[in-house]
C-alpha cells in the first residue's frame, strides 16, 4: 500500500513526562548515594551490612532499567478515515485463533472471539480466520459450525446497527436492548430480541455439545473425521466452515472464511505447545489465502473495537519506510477482573507505564496475542528488501530446506518475500487446498528445516511470543504499540490466587530461558541490530523472576539485624552524611565509627576542624 501523497494515517504524540523524570532521577541519585555510603563503611560493618548492599545494588540496576524503560513516552493517534479513501488498497489479513483445551477455555469463549473477528469493519473478502485447535476435540469444531450458522444473523446485525462490542456474550449481557437512538430503523427492536434468542439457543447447543460423551455432537459424516481421535495422537484435520466466495451474495453482505485446523499429533513428537501451532497455522494458510498480513489472537481475546484493523493498518503503513512498522502490538487488556485487582493480572504498570515508554524506543514486545505481523517477516525477511534478503537469492533446493516439502507452500512463500502485498485477486477454491493443508500440519512436516529456529515462532523458550519478537528486532525492525479507546481487543485474566501462580511460574522460567538461552538480548544487541536502550528494556523483564530472591532477602534483615543486634540502616541521616564527610575529607576512619559525633552541625564543625587544623 502506498503512503506517497496521501493523508496521513498516524501521529506521534511525545508525553511530557518532566516531573517523572525529575523524581526518578531524584531517587536514582538517593539510591547510589546511600550504595557509596554502604560502599565506604563496608570494611568495619557485619554481614548484614554486606547483604543489603547487594541487595540495593540490585535494586538500583533494575531502577536504571526502569527509568531508562519510562524515559521517552509516546503513544500514536490514527486516522483511520483517511483510509477509507483507499479501500481497495487494504491489504488482505489472515486471523489465527489458538485454543488447547475445551475444558479449560470453554468453546463459548472462542466462539465469542470468532464471531468478533468475523465482524469487524474491513472488506470481508480480504479476511480469513483461521482457528487452531490443539485438542482435537468435536465440541470444539461443532461450536465453531454451529457459530458460522449464527454469524450470518450476527455479522449483517452488527454492521447494519453498527454494534460496538461484537463479542454477542458481552453484547447481551445487557438484559433489555439498548436505548433505541431514533437514527435506527424501527425494526431494531424486534431485530435485537430475534438474534438475542438465536444466540441462547447457539449458547445451549453448545453447552449440551461440551458434556460429557458430547452427546450434542451429531454423528454426520461431517464429525467422522473426529470419531477414536485421541487428544495426543491422531492425524492433521483441516475443516472449511464457511468459504465466503461459495456465496454469490457474500461479497456485500457475507463474513471471512473460517477454517478449523487441528495440527497432527503424535505422542514421540514434540509439538511445541503454541509456537508449534503458530507455525503450522503460518504454513496451512500460506497454501490456503496467503494474506501478507497476520492478526494473531488468544481463543480468550475478542475483538472489542470493530475498527480495530483499520487502525492497525494506520499504524502499519502511515511510516514513511516499512523499517519504522514490522509488527503493530496491541495492549493486553483484560474484562471481569477482580476488584483493585490484588494478583497484578491486568499487568497495568506494564501495559501502561512502561508499554508508552518502550513504544518510544525500538518498540513494544511482541506479547502472543493482538498483534499484526507483516507475513514476510515471519519468514524471516529483514527490512528493506529486496537488496538484503537471503532467501530471495536461495535455490529452490535450499528453499526446501528452509520452508519444507510443499510446492504450494514454497510458491506462496516466494510471493510474500517479493514484498507483494497484493494478493492476486482471483476467488481463491479452498477446497482444493485441502490436501496440502494436511500436508503442511504434518507433525514430521518441520523435520530438518529451519521452522521454530530461523523461521516462523520460535521453539526454546515457553515464552515464544518474546523470543519471536526479539528476532524481529534484532533483524532491525521496529514495532508499533497500538492504543485505542475503547480497547482493541480485551481478554480474561486468571481470576483466582492458584491460577495466576501457575501462569507467573510459567512465564517466569520462560523469562529465565530466554536470558539464558541463545536468544539473550545482550547478545543480540552486540552482533545483531537490537538497539542498545531496546536491550534494557528486554533486560528489565528478563530479571522480573530474579527480582524476588532479592526481595525476599531484604525483607529478612530486619529479622535478621535483630537476631544479630546490629543495625542494616544508616542511624540516620546525619550518619549519612558524617560518614559522607568524612570520606571525603580522607579522614582516617576513626576504630570506632559510632564515637564520631552524630550531629550534622556537629559534623560540619568537625570537618571544619579538621580543615582548619591542615589536613586537608
Ligand atoms: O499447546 C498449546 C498451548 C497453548 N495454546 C494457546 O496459546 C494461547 C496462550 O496460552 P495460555 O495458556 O492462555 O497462556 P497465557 O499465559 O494466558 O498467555 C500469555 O502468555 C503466552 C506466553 O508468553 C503468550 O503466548 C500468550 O499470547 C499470552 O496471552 C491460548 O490461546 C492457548 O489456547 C495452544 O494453542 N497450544
Ligand atoms: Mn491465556
Amino acid at each position: 500500500m502506498s503512503t506517497r501523497d496521501s493523508l496521513p494515517l498516524q501521529e506521534r504524540v511525545p508525553l511530557n513526562n518532566t516531573l517523572q523524570r525529575a523524581s526518578d532521577l531524584l531517587i536514582l541519585f538517593l539510591l547510589i548515594s546511600l550504595l557509596y555510603c554502604r560502599l565506604i563503611s563496608l570494611h568495619f560493618r557485619g554481614f548484614v551490612w554486606l547483604l543489603s548492599f547487594i541487595c540495593e545494588s540490585w535494586f538500583t540496576f533494575v531502577w536504571i532499567l526502569d527509568t531508562n524503560a519510562k524515559w521517552n513516552p509516546v503513544t500514536y493517534k490514527t486516522y483511520p478515515h483517511n483510509l477509507l479513501k483507499r479501500l481497495d488498497e487494504l491489504p488482505a489479513v489472515d486471523i489465527f485463533v489458538t485454543t488447547a483445551d475445551p475444558k479449560l477455555e470453554p468453546p463459548i469463549i472462542t466462539v465469542n472471539t470468532v464471531l468478533s473477528l468475523l465482524a469487524v469493519e474491513y472488506p470481508v473478502e480480504k479476511l480469513a480466520c483461521y482457528v487452531s485447535d490443539d485438542a482435537a476435540s468435536a465440541a470444539t469444531f461443532y461450536s465453531l459450525v454451529q457459530a458460522s450458522k449464527f454469524a450470518k444473523l450476527w455479522v449483517p446485525f452488527c454492521k447494519k446497527y453498527d454494534v460496538r462490542v461484537r463479542a454477542p456474550s458481552v453484547y447481551f449481557s445487557t438484559q433489555c436492548p439498548p436505548s433505541v437512538p431514533s437514527a435506527l430503523p424501527s425494526d431494531f427492536r424486534n431485530d435485537w430480541n430475534h438474534v438475542k434468542d438465536e444466540y441462547e439457543k447457539l449458547c445451549q447447543r453448545i453447552e449440551n455439545a461440551c458434556k460429557e460423551k458430547h452427546d450434542g455432537v451429531p454423528k454426520t459424516d461431517e464429525f467422522a473425521d473426529f470419531s477414536d481421535v485421541e487428544r495426543g495422537n491422531h492425524p492433521s484435520i483441516v475443516k472449511i466452515i464457511w468459504e465466503n466466495n461459495k456465496d454469490a451474495n457474500a461479497m456485500e453482505d457475507g463474513f471471512p472464511h473460517l477454517i478449523y485446523v487441528s495440527r497432527e499429533k503424535r505422542p514421540r513428537h514434540s509439538h511445541h505447545f503454541k509456537a508449534g501451532a503458530m507455525n503450522v497455522l503460518t504454513r496451512v494458510s500460506g497454501v490456503m489465502t496467503n494474506a501478507p498480513l497476520i492478526l494473531n489472537v488468544d481463543c480468550d481475546m475478542f475483538a472489542n473495537n470493530p475498527e480495530v484493523f483499520l487502525h492497525g493498518m494506520c499504524l502499519l503503513f502511515g511510516f514513511p519506510h516499512e523499517v519504522h512498522s514490522g509488527y503493530v502490538q496491541t495492549p493486553q487488556q483484560f474484562y471481569g477482573g477482580l476488584k483493585d485487582d490484588p494478583f497484578g493480572n491486568q499487568l497495568v504498570v506494564l501495559q501502561h507505564k512502561l508499554g508508552l515508554g518502550i513504544a518510544g524506543l525500538q518498540g513494544p514486545f511482541y506479547g502472543g496475542t493482538g498483534c499484526f505481523h507483516r507475513r514476510k517477516i515471519i519468514y524471516g525477511s529483514p527490512p528493506n528488501l529486496p537488496h538484503a534478503h537471503r532467501y530471495d537469492v536461495l535455490s529452490y533446493k535450499d528453499s526446501k530446506q528452509v520452508f519444507g516439502d510443499c510446492r504450494e507452500l514454497l510458491d506462496s512463500a516466494a510471493h510474500i518475500r517479493s514484498a507483494n502485498m497484493k494478493t492476486s485477486g482471483k476467488l481463491i477454491d479452498l477446497s482444493a487446498k485441502i490436501e496440502a493443508a494436511k500436508q503442511v500440519a504434518s507433525c514430521t512436516y518441520e523435520f530438518n528445516t529451519s521452522w521454530g529456529k530461523e523461521i516462523g515462532w520460535l521453539y526454546g523458550a515457553v515464552v515464544e511470543d518474546l523470543i519471536t519478537g526479539l528476532k524481529i528486532q534484532s533483524m532491525g525492525w521496529e514495532s508499533k504499540c497500538m492504543t485505542l479507546d475503547p480497547a482493541p481487543f480485551l481478554g480474561i485474566a486468571p481470576t483466582g490466587g492458584p491460577a495466576s501462580l501457575t501462569q507467573h511460574k510459567r512465564w517466569a522460567t520462560g523469562l529465565l530461558e530466554f536470558l539464558l538461552g541463545p536468544y539473550n538480548p545482550l547478545l543480540a544487541t552486540i552482533y545483531k541490530s537490537l538497539s542498545f536502550r531496546q536491550c534494557l528494556t528486554y533486560l528489565l523483564i528478563n530479571v522480573w523472576p530474579l527480582r524476588s530472591l532479592f526481595e525476599l532477602c531484604y525483607t529478612l534483615l530486619p529479622a535478621c539485624s535483630f537476631l544479630t543486634n546490629t543495625s542494616f540502616f544508616p542511624k540516620d541521616f546525619n550518619g549519612v552524611l558524617r560518614v559522607w564527610f568524612v570520606h571525603t575529607c580522607m579522614v582516617e576512619q576513626p576504630e570506632d565509627a559510632e564515637d564520631l559525633c552524630t550531629d550534622c552541625m556537629v559534623v560540619w564543625f568537625h570537618w571544619r576542624g579538621v580543615k582548619d587544623n591542615g589536613v586537608i
